[in-house]
């Protein structure tokens, strides 16, 4: 545990000085206990030698003071060791989360995530503080004390030995099950936050299909579920908690017998058994507070282990000398394969798409279309073959310069809770006015930011919920447009539309389409939108299964003209109908 926190522990100095600190304190206890063995001795003398009671005095008054002192210094120490780790091992997250495959970012792990940046890393700076000092005190105490036993009497000193292990091996037992207890519990609170959070974004689903009260079920089913397993724990670690309390007991019980004895049989003096009953009491006490702290150490533990595998989640591959030169706009896939896990999802598709042309890719629900953009913009790596971007393998490529050259248009368009204007800044902070009415103009959204009463400067409201899906998606199409990539991934919204927002949408792809800086890839569900590409790729269970220009692949009677045939039928039916 020490050593993975002192791993995790990025500024390691701190710890060690906060380590060292409480060693010095836990032993100055000690050096107090041991000094009261000439301090009562001279004391209990018949004729009281006061010249050597002053000495020990000044000593133990000494050590008194210093263990006040550096008792005072610790707290502000170990305040200022905890704000540093929890800022320095936040920040190591952040840039390590910077670097991870963008196809990482499932809703799971962004639930774990926030666990980690939050109640883990307090957890774990807290704790190495306020459980980490009295965990080494309750360590190191017990150790000083059987050595000034063994002075002493080296029979108790034996006897003190012999408890120390087996009260540790018991701890261990309770420490095991703390751990294991730990995880099941941390697992049910994850499920707690995850079921909290889709109450909260299904709460319009719920109260439209008037189902507010059964909706909070899934919630109340994972707080009992938690209230389940913390018992469970509960009743589990009784058993060995007793078995600690009763060898402490035990050991605290013969260490006064044998004291006794032997004080009887005249083996040591009356200061001696004094002292000796002291430290028999001052043994067991901080052992005793182990049980209290064993707990909180093992779920620092556990925080410890989450977080440190957060940070060894393999990132994103870079290559050692990247090209910072992207030589064209073309977009090209050789013979390449991908898997989510042990299931295939893209098997064998090659392609290529020059300079400023337009591709429409169509296929069935599951075919793989979304993977396929994902892959060119390296959410996730080939497992098989190359994708190329202006002749180099993108793995090859700055990530950074790339993903400059690349905008992306997808339906669950995010914008931040800032005005749109800030919203299209992001793409290109230096932007002039000019540029922005220019790219607003291509995205179709002059129109909508006129009629908003405060115009660029409206609130898009949290994750740009204040705007409707489809002025999102021109908003970001507009973010495209000022961003000035030559390669545009788009995946159009298969979703109906209003008339106005579908006229001023493929108005917007269209201008981005026909715009022959720009090589545009478009998962495509609207026929307008097909037929005016450069080329169809077919896909098929992740397999492309036709490839060609529209009119081509119209005359060849196949897949595409089906699909063509099929959406001019149910048109016709609507209208009809
Ligand atoms: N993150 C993921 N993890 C595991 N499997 C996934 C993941 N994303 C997609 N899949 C699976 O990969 C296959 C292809 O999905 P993909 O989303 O690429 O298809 P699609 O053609 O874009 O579908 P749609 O038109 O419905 O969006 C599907 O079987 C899907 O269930």
């Amino acid at each position: 545990m020490i050593k993975r926190l002192y791993t995790l522990f990025p500024n390691k100095s701190v710890i060690l000085r906060l380590t060292v600190l409480n060693v010095i304190l836990a032993l100055l206890q000690g050096i107090l206990l041991a000094m009261l063995v000439p301090i009562l001795h001279c004391l209990l003398e018949p004729q009281p030698d006061y010249s050597s009671i002053t000495i020990w005095l000044t000593t133990g008054g000494i050590a008194f003071l210093c263990y006040l002192i550096l008792t005072a210094i610790s707290s502000p120490v170990g305040f200022s060791a905890s704000m540093k780790l929890a800022e320095q091992l936040r920040n190591d997250i952040m840039s390590r989360v910077t670097q991870f495959p963008l196809g990482w970012f499932t809703a799971d792990k962004k639930a774990r995530l926030a666990r980690n940046i939050t109640a883990d890393v307090g957890l774990i700076s807290q704790l190495a503080v306020t459980i980490g000092a009295p965990a080494i005190v309750a360590i190191i105490v017990p150790v000083a004390i059987i050595i000034v036993a063994f002075f002493i009497s080296w029979k108790i000193g034996v006897l003190l030995l012999v408890c120390m292990p087996i009260a540790l091996l018991v701890l261990r037992w309770i420490a095991r099950i703390a751990a294991e207890e730990d995880v099941k519990l941390d697992k049910e609170a994850t499920k707690i936050a995850g079921q909290a959070i889709e109450l909260g974004q299904a709460q319009t689903v719920l109260r439209a299909a008037g189902k507010s009260v059964e909706g909070t079920a899934a919630l109340q089913g994972a707080l009992e579920r938690h209230r389940i397993v913390y018992r469970k724990g509960l009743r589990r670690a009784t058993l060995p908690y007793l078995g600690f309390t009763g060898t402490l007991t035990v050991g605290f019980v013969a260490v006064l017998f044998l004291t006794t004895y032997l004080f009887l049989e005249q083996s040591f003096s009356v200061p001696e058994a004094i002292v000796l009953f002291i430290l028999a009491v001052r043994f067991i006490e901080p052992l005793g507070h182990f049980t209290e702290l064993i707990g909180a150490l093992e779920a620092m533990d556990n925080a410890m282990k989450r977080v440190q595998q957060l940070l060894q989640t393999p990132t994103l591959p870079m290559p050692e000398r990247p090209v910072n030169d992207i030589k064209s706009a073309s977009v090209q896939a050789e013979n390449i394969a991908f898997a989510y896990g042990e299931n295939p999802v893209i098997e064998n598709v090659s392609f290529h798409c020059p300079p400023g042309s337009a591709t429409a890719l169509i296929g069935a629900s599951g075919s793989g279309k979304t993977t396929l953009v994902r892959l060119i913009a390296r959410f996730y790596d080939v497992h098989k073959g190359a994708i190329k971007i202006g002749g180099t393998d993108i793995r090859k490529l700055d990530y950074n310069t790339m993903m400059n050259d690349i905008a992306i248009i997808f339906q669950d368009v995010y914008l931040f809770d800032i005005t749109i204007k800030e919203n299209l800044l992001i793409a290109k902070p230096d932007a002039t006015e000019s540029e922005l009415k220019e790219a607003a103009a291509a995205a179709q959204l002059t129109e909508m930011l006129e009629r908003l009463p405060d115009g660029w400067d409206t609130k898009t409201g949290e994750s740009g919920l204040q705007l409707s899906g489809g002025e999102r998606q021109r908003v970001s199409i507009a973010r495209a447009f000022l961003k000035k990539a030559r390669m545009i991934l788009i995946d159009e919204a298969a979703s109906a539309l209003d008339p106005e927002n579908e006229r001023a949408i493929s108005k917007a792809i269209a201008n981005i389409s026909h715009d022959k800086n720009r090589t545009v890839i478009i998962i495509a569900h609207r026929p307008v939108t097909i037929q005016s590409a450069n080329q169809v790729i077919v896909l098929d269970k992740g397999k492309v299964i036709e490839m060609g220009s529209p009119q081509d692949l119209l005359k060849q009677n196949g897949h595409y003209a089906k699909f063509i045939q099929q959406y001019q039928q149910r048109k016709e039916w609507k209208v009809e109908g």
